[in-house]
């Protein structure tokens, strides 16, 4: 399987160690960001091609890894799905708009491609999506990251946001795709709250579920990419192994 990046930031370059060490179980070979130097460095990790044009890597590879922004999901995602290629897609919020969701949705299933978003930085996605086969009742998070983080100044524990996650997601685009994440997984906006706290380093995510199953509570404190404090490790490890899985017979937890 021919891969290629679409952003090539924080997770991109994580995505890029696994495959340099041989472990990604994909041919990463293709490299596109708005910023070409970035583009280029990640390509000279793996002997790959960085491209210019977005269109130069659709046509050849199998599957676009995309983690840009919610922009690039717009802008890129249908025509990746229109030429029959597969995508992950990790800047989530771009799907909490039902239309544009159903929108790629159709065109996937015209063109036979695949829409994959992997668990990305919380933990209770896999629950969520069990216990909606049943009633649920409510689903809430609380994110709390460091102002660092969430590109602010303050020096005590600050509430952001408090509402739904549709306005979230257009409000903190690079913070908070995991309501989005959530969200789809629930089939309704969950609740949102979005604390800066000088106190923490991590990004921690607190997500509450009861319904007729019962309830549960994940609390999830992220260390942070190296090169981008809004964005967590775990975010990237989660392609990684979503990448690995592709083609494995058994998939636990999904
Ligand atoms: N689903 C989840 O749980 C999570 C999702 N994310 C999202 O994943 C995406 C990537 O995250 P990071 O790697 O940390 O971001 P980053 O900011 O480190 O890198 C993003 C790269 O994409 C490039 N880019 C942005 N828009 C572009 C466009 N339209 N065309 C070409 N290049 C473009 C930027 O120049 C940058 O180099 C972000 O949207 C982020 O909000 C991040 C963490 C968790
Ligand atoms: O990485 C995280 O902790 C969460 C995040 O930035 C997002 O959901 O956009």
């Amino acid at each position: 399987m021919v891969a290629g990046i679409l952003g090539c930031g924080a997770i991109a370059s994580i995505i890029t160690n696994s495959a340099a060490k041989g472990e990604l179980n994909a041919d990463l070979k293709f490299f596109h960001d708005m910023d070409m130097e970035r583009a280029e460095n990640l390509a000279s990790q793996v002997d790959g091609i960085a491209v210019e044009d977005v269109n130069d890597m659709v046509n050849n590879v199998d599957l676009v890894i995309e983690a840009a922004s919610q922009d690039a999901v717009v802008k890129v995602v249908p025509q990746i799905l229109k030429m029959g290629k597969d995508v992950i897609i990790m800047s989530m919020g771009a799907l909490i708009d039902l239309d544009f969701r159903n929108y790629l949705g159709k065109i996937a299933e015209e063109n036979n491609s695949r829409i994959y978003a992997p668990s990305g930085a919380v933990v209770g996605l896999d629950g969520i999506k069990a216990a909606s086969i049943g009633e649920i009742n409510e689903v809430s998070l609380v994110t709390r990251k460091s102002p660092e983080s969430l590109g602010i100044s303050v020096d005590t524990e600050t509430v952001l946001y408090e509402g739904k996650a549709g306005d979230a997601v257009r409000k903190f685009p690079a913070n908070i795709n995991v309501a989005a994440a959530l969200s789809i997984a629930y089939g309704k906006e969950v609740d949102v709250k979005i604390i800066a706290d000088p106190n923490v380093s991590r990004n921690c995510h607190e997500v509450c579920v009861a319904g007729d199953f019962g309830k549960f509570r994940t609390i999830t404190e992220n260390e942070t990419c190296a090169t981008n404090p809004k964005t967590s490790l775990l975010a990237a490890y989660s392609v990684v192994k979503l990448i690995k899985s592709l083609n494995k017979n058994l998939n636990v937890g999904i």
